[in-house]
């Protein structure tokens, strides 16, 4: 299985868009895929139309008292389920940080590992903030993703993550940036799509355009292309699929 994960520590930037609109990519050639909405915000589990059955306690969850799998909910699209997220998952860094020193290596690690028997990737929608979590989420991924809006002050958080990193000595498998909500009639997105600094020399190449229609994905409850294949945004996330898959030794 491959894990893969969608962060950015600036919020709004589309973690949740890109988590959902890939997913669907991959589920709908046939991938078993899961995808962890890791933010207590909830966005991924709404746009796939799920909530959590009960509340879990996190220090359950973490000590297999409740296990994982029972969280796991179906979608409407075949070969795609989803842990929805609990609003209690706000406690799931300080329940990880409560854990004994040995206990609280590679808890997430150990959580997503058996899913391994019965899905070829799994998806973490991560929340926008530097945690223990973060951390743990930033150890288990094989490859991380980022959504970058093509400004100076959104870039500035593809550095602090790249800082994160080495501050906690993680080595990721995989970092990619690609760029999101382009803007094509701002000058400033033009410069930097076609210069893009330097340190975006592993970015992916598709940019997924800034359009309205993504915004109907909450009418739908459904991801973009879902109900609509044939706009700009939709064909970007097709091809943006195509180069993060690419990327990943299992397929
Ligand atoms: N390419 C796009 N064009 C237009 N709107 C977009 C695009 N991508 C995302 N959005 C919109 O921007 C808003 C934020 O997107 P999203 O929730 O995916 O970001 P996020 O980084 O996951 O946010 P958070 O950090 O709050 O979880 C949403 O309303 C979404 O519909």
């Amino acid at each position: 299985m491959e894990t893969i994960a969608f962060f950015n520590l600036k919020g709004g930037v589309g973690k949740t868009t890109s988590a959902v609109n890939i997913a669907w990519h991959a589920a709908n050639e046939g991938i078993p895929t899961l995808i962890w909405d890791l933010d207590p915000q909830g966005a991924s589990s709404w746009l796939f139309n799920t909530t959590a059955k009960s509340e879990t306690k996190p220090k359950k969850l973490l000590t297999g008292k409740t296990p994982i799998g029972d969280l796991v909910r179906s979608t409407e699209f075949e070969n795609l389920d989803i842990i929805p997220a609990d609003f209690s998952f706000r406690h799931l860094d300080h329940q990880l940080s409560e854990q004994s020193d040995q206990g609280k290596q590679n808890l997430i690690a150990k959580l997503v590992e058996p899913f391994s028997e019965n899905y070829a990737l799994m998806i973490l929608d991560c929340p926008p903030s530097f945690s223990l979590l973060t951390e743990q989420i930033f150890a288990t991924a094989d490859s991380l993703f980022l959504p970058l809006i093509p400004t100076h002050l959104s870039l500035r958080t593809f550095e602090q993550t790249r800082d994160f990193f080495k501050e906690h000595k993680l080595k990721p498998k995989r970092l990619h940036a690609f760029f999101n909500m382009v803007d094509r009639r701002r000058s400033m997105h033009r410069v930097m799509l076609a210069h893009p600094p330097k340190m975006l020399k592993n970015g992916l190449k598709t940019a997924i355009p800034y359009a309205a229609i993504v915004e109907r994905m909450g009418d739908y409850r459904q991801p973009l292309p879902a109900f609509d294949k044939q706009s700009t945004v939709s064909q970007a996330y097709a091809e943006l699929w195509r180069e993060i898959k690419q990327t990943l030794s299992d397929f």
